[in-house]
């Protein structure tokens, strides 16, 4: 049986970002991507590095821990990673939908996949020039054919310098008919550096004062309320 790579599982907390923001959720975590973006804050599932620390699951045991975590109670399941998209999750989709569980997952956008239609909220979240990654706009047009069957689809772009800034808008009128979520980048990525929300709200402000000052109304901003409530720690 065809396993897939979890670098954790946890929950239920909220979700912290973009369009279901405040919303309690289980995360499933997948381990591996095809990117490295220079401040990503989720090594510990990109890394090969942490590998060893990565199980090897069945979709069957993934959906069970989701369901005793969520003590059976229906809820949505955030898919993140790591790039999901390298792995097959159309199982546990259709296992945990069955059972009335909605999913959300979050990708880059640089691989599509079927199950992606599966979803209830595809967040494609394309990465600016600080990433140090280039989007592919081709693969990124492929995911967004991949989801037409799904609930709602996003984008939600990270903005830490005037750089991404412009980047940002740029994305934004290659598709305008996309809801688009913008969040500050959180710079200090190691779970045992302690982050204030005061550090989160000042980069929220300068995002927002650049939105509103530029007379830019199509996104919506929004912080890593998970940062501001718990900084770096893993498992929230
Ligand atoms: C860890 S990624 C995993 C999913 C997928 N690989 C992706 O990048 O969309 C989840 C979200 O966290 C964002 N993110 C990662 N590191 C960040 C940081 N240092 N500050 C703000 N957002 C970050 C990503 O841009 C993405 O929207
Ligand atoms: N609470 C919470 N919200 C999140 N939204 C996106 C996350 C991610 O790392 O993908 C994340 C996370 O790790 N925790
Ligand atoms: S694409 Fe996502 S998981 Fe992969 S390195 Fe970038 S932020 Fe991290
Ligand atoms: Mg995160």
């Amino acid at each position: 049986m065809s396993r897939l790579r979890i670098a954790e599982i946890f929950g239920p907390t909220i979700q912290g970002e973009g369009a279901l923001i405040g919303e309690p959720t289980v995360f499933v975590r997948a381990g591996g991507c095809d990117y490295r973006c220079a401040w990503c804050d989720s090594m510990h599932a990109v890394d090969s590095r942490y590998r060893d620390t990565w199980a090897a699951m069945t979709s069957e045991a993934v959906w069970a821990k989701v369901r005793q975590l969520s003590g059976g109670r229906a809820l949505t399941v955030s898919i993140s990673g790591g790039n999901p998209a390298i792995q097959d999750f159309g199982p546990l989709i259709e296992m945990g939908r069955a059972a009335g569980y909605r999913f959300a997952c979050e990708t880059q956008g640089s691989v599509a996949r079927d199950w992606f239609g599966a979803l209830d909220m595809l967040v494609l979240s394309p990465k600016p020039p600080s990433s140090g990654q280039v989007t592919d706009w081709n693969a990124f047009a492929d995911c967004l054919a991949a989801g037409r069957g799904a609930g709602r689809m996003v984008m939600k772009i990270v903005v830490f310098d005037e750089a991404d800034y412009a980047w940002a808008r740029q994305a934004a009128a290659r598709h305008p008919d996309l809801p688009l979520y913008l969040q500050p980048g959180n710079p200090e990525v190691d779970p045992s550096v302690p982050v204030g929300a005061q550090q989160v709200a000042d980069r929220l402000l300068w995002l927002v004062e650049k939105v509103t000052g530029d007379g830019w109304f199509a996104p919506r901003v929004l912080p890593q309320l998970h940062v501001m409530l718990w900084g770096n720690k893993r498992g929230v």
